[in-house]
This record gives structure tokens, C-alpha cells and sequence, in this order.
């Protein structure tokens, strides 16, 4: 039988993490854990709550009373209400970015996740994988492509999904994003020194997948 590895996939926002790590949890049969849904968890309710996202403390203080399940099926629920769809939100998105660089909430979250993951067979994406929450992981892809190819793959995911989308106003949203998560103080987007860059700008999701599943062979 082969063994069942940790798979981290870190990288900027939009560039197919979840979806790769998705289709690469479904063919191993691994457990999927999206990270970035958790931190928008934190920042959904604090919304819900009209706290102020930049008050650290108050956003801190909320902490004991998130609850945070996530399904096999994709399914997020927060304090047991589905919160699938509506954490995907613009206003959700930068909120996440802007509570993720408080030390309460990435320890409240990097504990939960170091939990969901303990004992293998399991692959998570997020931006401090491979740096921080699994730094043992047997295998670290840093995932990117550029700027334009990851505005562009959001706004025709957002189209899609039948949900109103500027493709200008969403590459100064990740642009923006990446920069306060590549610039922030505690456990900043960067590559591990172990990690294996992947750049998927001219690569279709299949030959993304094989790279992963070719490392992951070699490591099983
Ligand atoms: N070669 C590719 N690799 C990864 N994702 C791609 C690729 N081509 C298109 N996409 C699309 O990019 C979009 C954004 O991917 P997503 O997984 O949400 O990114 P992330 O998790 O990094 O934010 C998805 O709609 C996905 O299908
Ligand atoms: N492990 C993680 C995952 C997400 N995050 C934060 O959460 C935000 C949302 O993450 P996400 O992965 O859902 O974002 P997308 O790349 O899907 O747009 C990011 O912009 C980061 O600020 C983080 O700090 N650490």
C-alpha cells in the first residue's frame, strides 16, 4: 500500500489553487482543506456582526464564538449556517486579507487546521502551508501565473457562476491583495525554500494535475 502523504499548495490569490488541489484530493482520495475559506469564515461574520474588520481587537474577541465545519462535499458552514457561496463575496475577499494578518486569528486557525490534517492522506491550500502550518510536508508546490491569466480565469469563474464581474476591478483586487499578503508581518505569502514552483499561465487544469500527481508519485 502506498503511503499517505501531506500535500501543501501555496501561492497568490486566483491562481487555481483549489481547483487543482481539488481534483488532485478527488484522484489520490485525500481530504481537501481550502484554508482561504476559513480566514473568509473570520471576516464573513465579522461583517455579520458590523464590526470594523481594521479593529483588531474586536475582530479578535469574536473568535470564541465562530465555528467553523467543513464538509466533503465542499459545503462551509459557520455557526451551522451554510456560508458556501456567500463568503466568495469582493467585500469578503479583501475583509479576509485584512483579518489574516492578526496573530489571534491565524493561531485560532492554524491550530484547527494542523488538527484537520493530522495523520496524512490530505492536501491544503492556502498561503502559509508549506511555510508554517505543514512545514514537514512531504510534498511543497508554490503555485503562480500571472497577474492578467488570474484576473482573467476569476472574472470568467464569476460570469459563469451568473455573478456581476469587472475584470479591471478584479485585477486591482488581487493585485492588492497579494501585496498585503505578501507584505504582512506574521506568516507571509511566500515560497518555502523546499517548494516546487509551478507556473500555470500557458498550462490547462489536466497538465497542472499530471505535474502534481507526477511529484506526488514520486514521493508515495
Ligand atoms: N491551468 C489552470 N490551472 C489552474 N486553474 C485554472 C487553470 N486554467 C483555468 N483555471 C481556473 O482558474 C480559476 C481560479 O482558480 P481557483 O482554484 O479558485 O484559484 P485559487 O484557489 O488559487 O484562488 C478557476 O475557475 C479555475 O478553473
Ligand atoms: N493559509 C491562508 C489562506 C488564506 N489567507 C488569507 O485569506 C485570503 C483569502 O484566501 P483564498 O485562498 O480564499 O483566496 P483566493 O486565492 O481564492 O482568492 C487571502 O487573501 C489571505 O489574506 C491566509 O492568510 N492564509
Amino acid at each position: 500500500m502506498s503511503k499517505k502523504i501531506s500535500i501543501a499548495i501555496d501561492g497568490p490569490a486566483a491562481a487555481g489553487k483549489s481547483t487543482i488541489a481539488k481534483m488532485v484530493a478527488k484522484s489520490l482520495n485525500y481530504t481537501y482543506i481550502d484554508t482561504g475559506a476559513m480566514y473568509r469564515c473570520v471576516a464573513y461574520y465579522a461583517l455579520l456582526k458590523n464590526v470594523d474588520v481594521t479593529d483588531e481587537q474586536a475582530v479578535s474577541m469574536l473568535l470564541k464564538d465562530i465555528d467553523i465545519r467543513m464538509f466533503p462535499d465542499g459545503t462551509i458552514q459557520l455557526n451551522r449556517e451554510d456560508v458556501t457561496s456567500a463568503i466568495r463575496e469582493n467585500e469578503v475577499s479583501m475583509g479576509a486579507s485584512v483579518v489574516s494578518q492578526y496573530g489571534a486569528v491565524r493561531s485560532f486557525l492554524v491550530e484547527k487546521q494542523r488538527e484537520m490534517a493530522q495523520g496524512g492522506g490530505v492536501i491544503l491550500d492556502g498561503r502559509d502551508i508549506g511555510t508554517v502550518v505543514l512545514k514537514d510536508a512531504e510534498l511543497k508546490i508554490y503555485q503562480v501565473a500571472s497577474i492578467e491569466c488570474r484576473a482573467l480565469r476569476r472574472h470568467k469563474e464569476n460570469l459563469q457562476r451568473g455573478i456581476d464581474s469587472d475584470l479591471a476591478a478584479i485585477q486591482e483586487e488581487i493585485a492588492m491583495r497579494d501585496q498585503q499578503d505578501m507584505t504582512r508581518a506574521i506568516s507571509p505569502l511566500k515560497k518555502a525554500d523546499d517548494a516546487i514552483e509551478i507556473d500555470t499561465s500557458d498550462m490547462t487544469l489536466e497538465e497542472v494535475v499530471a505535474r502534481v500527481m507526477q511529484l506526488v508519485e514520486e514521493r508515495i
